[in-house]
């Protein structure tokens, strides 16, 4: 069965890769050292949600994180990229958020366990629509904000990344092969902080894209 268009990459089931602690200002707010290679972690494709749909805070958490981050969308497959051949497989962009039961995820790294529950829940990655790779020249270039209920929480330049966009392609392709459809989300500058029931979320890149969500609470689960 044919996928269809890589621009609606999030009806794919891909992979969604995610790294972390790649703005030193960010890795500092948390008291993190600053990574001396990429920090890598994984979101399933169950973790998508687009705007019209609520973004929910999962059950068993009391304190969900936004982080905005842009996206890479793979376009073409490959294993062992080098980095100077990197952008010939990125179809596009998109303005993505990494939501972050940062309460959980402070348990799991007390306990020296994996972030799963704290990253990888459902609604956990909100996605805008694609970007085409010609709308960011330079991914290098691209000013990320994101505001709560119209209060600036987070503004900063993709410039300050840690690892590039080409690096981190060629150093994830080291580690697993990269498909058509995946999506790499690629860190979260400063200003993190929490989001609440009935709050809404606007996120933007400067002059590209802009998106908005409301934020819900998950039904609780019974046994
Ligand atoms: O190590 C921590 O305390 C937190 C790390 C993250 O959540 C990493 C990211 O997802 C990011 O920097 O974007
Ligand atoms: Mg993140």
């Amino acid at each position: 069965m044919s996928r269809g268009n890589v621009a609606r990459f999030w009806e794919w089931g891909r992979k969604i890769i995610c790294v972390g602690r790649n703005y030193a200002e960010h890795a500092r707010e948390l008291r993190n050292e600053l990574p001396t290679e990429p920090v890598l972690f994984l979101k399933p494709p169950t973790a998508y949600v687009k705007e019209g749909s609520p973004i929910l805070v999962p059950h068993y958490s009391s304190t969900l994180h936004h982080e905005v981050e842009l996206g890479v969308v793979v376009g073409r497959a490959g294993r062992e990229i080098p980095q100077t051949s990197a952008m010939e497989h990125v179809a596009g962009y998109a303005l993505c958020l990494d939501m972050t039961a940062r309460d959980v995820q402070e348990q799991c790294k007390a306990k020296g366990l994996p972030w799963t529950l704290a990253k990888a829940f459902d609604t956990s990655c909100p996605v805008s629509d694609f970007i085409p790779k010609e709308r960011i020249p330079d991914p290098a270039g691209v000013e990320l904000w994101l505001r709560v209920n119209s209060v600036t929480r987070q503004r900063g330049s993709t410039a300050h990344m840690i690892f590039s966009v080409p690096y981190l392609i060629s150093y994830i392709s080291r580690v697993m092969a990269l498909e058509e459809g995946d999506l790499i989300l690629t860190g979260t500058p400063k200003g993190v902080g929490a989001v609440h029931e009935h709050d809404e979320l606007q996120a933007g890149i400067e002059g590209v894209i802009s998106m908005t969500f409301r934020v819900s609470k998950q039904a609780a689960v019974h046994n």
